[in-house]
């Protein structure tokens, strides 16, 4: 039997789990971005989307062409769906409105347009990463302060990654599904339904070479995992670092592990490198829904309140047992 659509998906949690149908427009929406985004990622070179753009973004990084593209191919998809009120985006500063001429629907949308952007020009894993928040006030321009919500307030989050295969993965807030782009005809089948992530992890992902500044919670941590079965923790550990949160994440949603990138003190006026609501956050909760866990070091992401749109956050995720554990040193247990 050919696996369900996403659109079949998405029909059946309507019927069934009484998914909002402008939810779900969101959602198809967004699909259709990463579809555009998985053929010009697919062209490379030949579609002149590798390089660098010439610009540098709110966070003062250096954009490539295929981050603005992709933040653009978003935009777009997402004011059609006629069912969103505003966006933050990693590549914009501000709030991004729907034009006047368009219609205003109840949802924000924060999203990663392209993650792992050192990788494009070098053809290895890339994605994008969304989570989806209903406006308090719906069918209103939204502001900042709209965005300033906890995590645990997102209706729906997932992320696609434009690997060997495009797949896209997605969590309503009950388990965690993924589909697989069907290169032949352009649809997203179901591929793999109630996703899991054991408690306990033999595999670790963090950028190693920040190890001297690190705070020493981590340095502890990390170093018991490198002693492997002469140390602690009894057991030889592995480590894998794609430079790519969608594919770590990806890679421990299907074989276990933990995915780590910490506050260092390089720039100690930011905890983190990574965004809370556009990358911590849909992550998070794809985590939890998976069985794993999410958290600063300090507390749960999904219970942080921003305080700004592109605020930055240390992130330890995937198996609880691990993230338990690293987080138990931040609180000095
Ligand atoms: O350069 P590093 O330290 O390897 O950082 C890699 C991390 O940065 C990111 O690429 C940041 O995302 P962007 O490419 O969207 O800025 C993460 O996906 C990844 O985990
Ligand atoms: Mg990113
Ligand atoms: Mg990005």
């Amino acid at each position: 039997m050919t696996p369900l659509s996403l659109q079949q998906y998405l029909a059946r949690e309507e019927t069934l789990r009484g998914l909002d149908p402008q939810l779900a427009r969101v959602i198809s929406g967004i699909s259709e971005a990463c579809k555009t985004i998985s053929s010009l990622v697919r062209q490379g070179a030949l579609a002149g989307v590798l390089g660098l753009a010439g610009s540098e973004n709110v966070q003062g990084e250096e954009q490539k062409k295929l981050d603005i593209i992709s933040n653009d191919i978003f935009v777009e998809a997402l004011v059609q769906t006629g069912a969103v009120c505003g966006m933050v985006s990693e590549e914009v500063d501000h709030v991004i409105s729907v034009p006047e001429t368009e219609a205003l629907g109840p949802y924000l949308v924060a999203f990663d347009p392209l993650d792992g952007s050192s990788n494009i020009d070098i053809n290895v894993s890339i994605g994008s990463i969304f989570g989806i928040l209903p406006a308090d006030r719906p069918k209103r321009v939204a502001v900042e302060a709209d965005f300033f919500k906890p995590g645990r307030n997102l209706k729906a989050a997932g992320y696609c990654m434009y690997g060997p295969q495009t797949q896209l993965v997605l969590t309503l807030g009950q388990g965690v599904v993924m589909f697989t782009l069907d290169p032949l005809t352009g649809t997203f089948r179901l591929t793999r339904e109630a996703v899991r992530v054991e408690r306990e992890a033999k595999e670790f992902a963090i950028n190693m070479s920040n190890e001297r500044f690190w705070e020493k919670p981590v340095q502890r941590y990390i170093g018991e995992l490198l002693q492997g079965k002469d140390g602690v923790r009894g057991k030889n550990f592995n480590m894998r670092w794609i430079a790519a949160m969608v594919a770590e994440v990806h890679r421990i949603l299907q074989r276990g592990g933990i995915f780590m990138y910490p506050r260092d003190s390089r720039t100690p006026d930011r905890p983190g490198k990574l965004r809370l609501l556009y990358e911590a956050n849909p992550m998070a909760m794809i985590m939890e829904n998976a069985g794993g866990a999410a958290t600063n070091g300090h507390e749960r992401i999904l219970d942080i309140t921003p305080e700004k749109i592109h605020e930055r956050v240390a992130v330890f995720l995937g198996a609880a047992e691990e993230v338990e554990r690293v987080t138990a040193y931040h609180l000095d247990k």
